[in-house]
């Protein structure tokens, strides 16, 4: 039996992230919250022919803990999103607040669950739940995980076009590592699975690396005040929701990328930190995931000099908004 349970529901995400997980049969009952619309929600969801029985809850009558009791995998995409000219980091005066409730719920309600965090800044609110976690004496760092598989599925289709050939989209393999936000999102094309033509030239493949660095402004302005990438992100949430349930089932060998507390896999963690040479507490790297979390957080492998130089730009403002996070929740400790 898998319990997965969405808060931020009824959002932009929520709503087809949730569709995403009604859909694919591994699930088997499907937790919806949300401060608004989740009966709604749920009702429409729970006509779909497929097994997982879906429930919607609000915040009266103890609703999130309903939602959370049982659940084995909860995705948080609750939250506001960027208009125009905001950063990611404008986000977190609203979002830090959402995610520390939703967090408390969790570590009182549900604290072996896996805990998938869409809401921005990513780099930030990973940060906030494990804090919150730990103050409940329930943080499990392989159990926790940034979602930042956007950045991998921009990462594959941009190559493809490239390629020519977009049919190519869903085999292209390209790391992306670090975290998730400008200049912290690193795209490790030297690795792409499927080569770059032999003509490209430096200015091109700088102009790649930026347009998977700011993908999501891109889908920002395009959206024009209307909020940002939400169906793109639902597929993204979805994809790496179901690889961890695959895992959770006992499926091996499966990896998917993600932005962990180095922690999560003690050996692989410090090998990591010492390969970028520093000693951050959370990247993102392909992750291998196993019945209980993190087994391994992979090596970045050889780097070019120009990904050596993508690496070391996006330590200085990774350092930044993780001590943000983890210092919003244990400054209001003291
Ligand atoms: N990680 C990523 O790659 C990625 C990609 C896209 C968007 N995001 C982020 O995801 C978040 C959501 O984006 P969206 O477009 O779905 O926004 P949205 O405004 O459409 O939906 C957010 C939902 O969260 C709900 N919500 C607010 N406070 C809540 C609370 N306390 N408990 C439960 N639900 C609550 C709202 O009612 C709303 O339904 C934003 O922070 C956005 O920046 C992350
Ligand atoms: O760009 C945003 O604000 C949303 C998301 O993080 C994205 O990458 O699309």
């Amino acid at each position: 039996m898998v319990k997965a349970v969405v808060l931020g529901a009824a959002g932009g995400i929520g709503q087809p992230l949730a569709l995403l997980l009604k859909a694919n049969p591994l699930i088997d009952e499907l937790g919806l919250f949300d401060i608004v619309n989740t009966p709604g929600v749920a009702a429409d969801l729970s006509h779909i022919s497929t097994p997982a029985k879906v429930e919607g809850y609000l915040p009266p009558d103890d609703g999130l803990k309903k939602a959370l009791t049982g659940s084995d995998i909860i995705v948080i995409p609750a939250g506001v999103p960027r208009k125009p000219g905001m950063t990611r980091d404008d986000l977190f005066k609203i979002n830090a607040g959402i995610v520390r409730d939703l967090a408390t719920g969790i570590a009182t309600t549900a604290p072996k669950a896996f805990i998938l965090v869409i809401s921005n800044p990513v780099n930030s609110t990973v940060p906030i739940v494990a804090e919150v976690l730990k103050q409940h004496g329930v943080f499990d760092p392989k159990r926790l995980f940034g979602v930042t598989t956007l950045d991998v599925v921009r990462a594959s289709t941009f190559v493809s076009e490239i390629v020519g050939d977009l049919s190519l989209a869903p085999k292209v393999v390209v790391p992306v590592v670090g975290g998730h936000s400008g200049l912290t999102i690193v795209p490790l094309l030297s690795q792409s699975s499927h080569a770059l033509p032999a003509s490209f030239s430096k200015d091109q493949l700088q102009a790649l690396t930026t347009r998977i660095q700011f993908g999501g402004d891109e889908v920002v302005k395009a959206k024009d005040g209307a909020g940002s990438a939400t169906l793109s992100m639902a597929y993204a949430g979805a994809e790496f929701a179901v690889k961890v349930i695959r895992a959770i089932k006992g499926e091996t060998g499966i990896v998917a990328p993600s932005y962990v507390h180095l922690s999560a896999d003690k050996a692989s963690g410090d090998a990591l930190k010492k390969e970028i040479g520093t000693e951050v507490e959370y990247f993102s790297a392909p992750v291998l995931i196993g019945t209980e979390g993190v087994v391994e957080i992979k090596p970045l492998g050889t780097l070019t000099e120009f990904e050596k130089g993508l690496v070391a730009a996006a330590i200085p403002e990774l350092e930044e908004s993780i001590s943000k996070g983890t210092l919003f929740i244990t400054a209001s400790k003291l």
